[in-house]
């Protein structure tokens, strides 16, 4: 496992720094083949680099975004993620990106996964950046320790593309890309923001055990050097 880490002062600072890189990277896939895929996390730790990202100067109409993970809830209900980016990144000069959903109107989560899982296999492999939370409890997309669907979700040759995924701390239940999606990006991140989450990473990095800590699966399988990104 290599990790580089980027450590900052202030999440204002992290977000331009990150959203910089992100950007280039994106520009240098547009420019080798034509368009980019960029996989991005919910929850509250991107809505500031989201902002920034969303006004960078690349070409955004070569530009696919999708989520590595997904809350079962109406895409216009709070806690969904495809909300967040409609919000928060799918504007500025980014509004004109086409934006990949994990959640439809399916009645269920399986068949929700299903349709999902036919839309992700359209985008181009490797994805160019990914970027990645974490949770207090050690969770990275929807690898949440104890969730039905863990063994299948984190292990490094599944087949699957998108799982439906339950569990007890998650909440609601959940779709959730699997790890060889995201371990053989181009460019894969870890945002971290606050002492605690520092606190939880280096326990993290400390052990081994994948179902206590989920993250640890895409420490021990990345393909490319994990970029830390963190701001108290
Ligand atoms: O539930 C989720 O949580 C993690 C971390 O979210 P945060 O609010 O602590 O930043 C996030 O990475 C994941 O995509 C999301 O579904």
């Amino acid at each position: 496992m290599t990790i580089e880490r980027h450590d900052f002062t202030t999440g204002t600072e992290l977000a331009q720094s990150l959203a910089e890189v992100v950007a280039n990277k994106l520009a240098d896939a547009i420019a080798t083949r034509g368009h980019a895929i960029l996989a991005v996390s919910g929850g509250n730790t991107p809505i500031r680099l989201f902002e920034v990202l969303s006004r960078q100067p690349i070409d955004w109409n070569l530009v696919t975004i999708t989520l590595v993970d997904e809350r079962f809830v109406p895409v216009d209900h709070e806690r969904s993620n495809e909300k967040l980016v409609r919000d928060h990144l799918l504007r500025e000069h980014a509004r004109v990106a086409r934006f990949v959903g994990l959640c439809n109107a399916a009645s269920t989560v399986n068949t929700a996964a299903l349709a999902a899982s036919s839309r992700i296999d359209g985008l181009r492999r490797p994805f160019d950046v990914v970027l990645l939370g974490m949770g207090l409890d050690g969770h990275t997309a929807s690898f949440f320790p104890r969730a039905d669907r863990l063994d299948q979700a984190i292990d490094p040759t599944t087949r699957a593309l998108v799982l439906p995924i339950h569990a007890e701390g998650a909440g609601e239940k959940r779709l959730t890309l699997t790890l060889p999606l995201l371990i053989e990006a181009q460019l894969l991140v870890l945002h971290i923001e606050g002492a605690d989450k520092n606190v939880v990473f280096e326990k993290a990095l400390a052990g081994d055990d994948e179902h206590e800590m989920p993250i640890r699966a895409v420490l021990h399988h990345a393909r490319h050097p994990l970029q830390v990104y963190y701001a108290n």
